[in-house]
């Protein structure tokens, strides 16, 4: 999997040389570029916004430097890449979500900063390849990077050879669309604390249905909704 990442920032995504997603890059599995957008202006200032028509607060970044940069990666023609756009009026990102661009080759992500990026990019864009704008949450965030960084993970770890074991990925919250069952580790008591004892017994059919009422009655009281009530 191919990831090009369009931002002011790009020094943010150094990061993303460490933990999991580093073995991925040195491995070859995830090759994930950060370009510069101001190395896509050609003014002193390296202007990347400007006053939004019709008024109101803040700025809108304009559009000739996202073409100049997105065209440096997709070149000038029609493209099998994904450019998805992390923004508050974007789709909600969900695990599904996530393993679907897991299974992309090619991901572009621009990052949007001040109040946005000019509409006329994603509408020229969505002419020539798939555009998604996904919303991390129902809040607003300064810019694309964080939610950017959060989407490279969730859909990184399910590339597969990323994940040393990929039973790991299988019972985890989201992915039978409940959430989780609580976990427990040694010591057997810890503060008074104890572990339900269902899970000493070695009888594990009996340890799976208790897993999965964990998960439902947890799903119900946090995400009733996921339960469709
Ligand atoms: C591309 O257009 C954007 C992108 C972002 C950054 O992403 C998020 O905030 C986000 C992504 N998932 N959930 C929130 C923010 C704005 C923005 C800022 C201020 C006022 N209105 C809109 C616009």
């Amino acid at each position: 999997m191919r990831v090009d990442i369009v931002t002011i920032f790009p020094e943010f995504f150094s990061v993303l040389d460490l933990s999991l997603l580093g073995k991925a890059r040195q491995s070859g599995l995830i090759e994930v570029t950060a370009h510069d957008l101001r190395d896509a202006t050609h003014d002193r200032h390296r202007t990347v916004d400007d006053t939004p028509y019709g008024g109101g607060a803040g700025m809108v970044m304009k559009p000739e430097p996202w073409g100049e940069a997105i065209d440096g990666i997709v070149g000038d023609g029609a493209s099998d890449a994904l450019l998805v756009v992390p923004s508050p009026a974007g789709e909600p990102f969900t695990q599904q979500i996530a393993r679907e661009l897991a299974a992309e080759q090619h991901l572009v992500f621009a990052c949007g900063r001040y109040e946005g990026i000019d509409q006329r990019v994603v509408d020229h864009y969505a002419t020539r390849m798939r555009v998604r704008l996904i919303s991390l949450g129902d809040y607003v965030l300064n810019g694309g990077e964080v939610a950017v960084m959060a989407m490279i993970e969730a859909a990184g770890r399910l590339v597969p050879g990323v994940v040393g074991n990929p039973e790991s990925l299988v019972e985890e919250s989201h992915e039978d669309g409940l959430l989780e069952y609580p976990s427990y580790t040694k010591p057997a008591s810890w503060r008074g604390l104890d572990v339900p004892p269902v899970l000493l017994s070695g009888n594990h059919g009996a340890i799976a249905a208790w897993r999965h009422e964990q998960q439902i009655e947890r799903t119900r009281r946090v995400r009733p909704e996921l339960l469709g009530e």
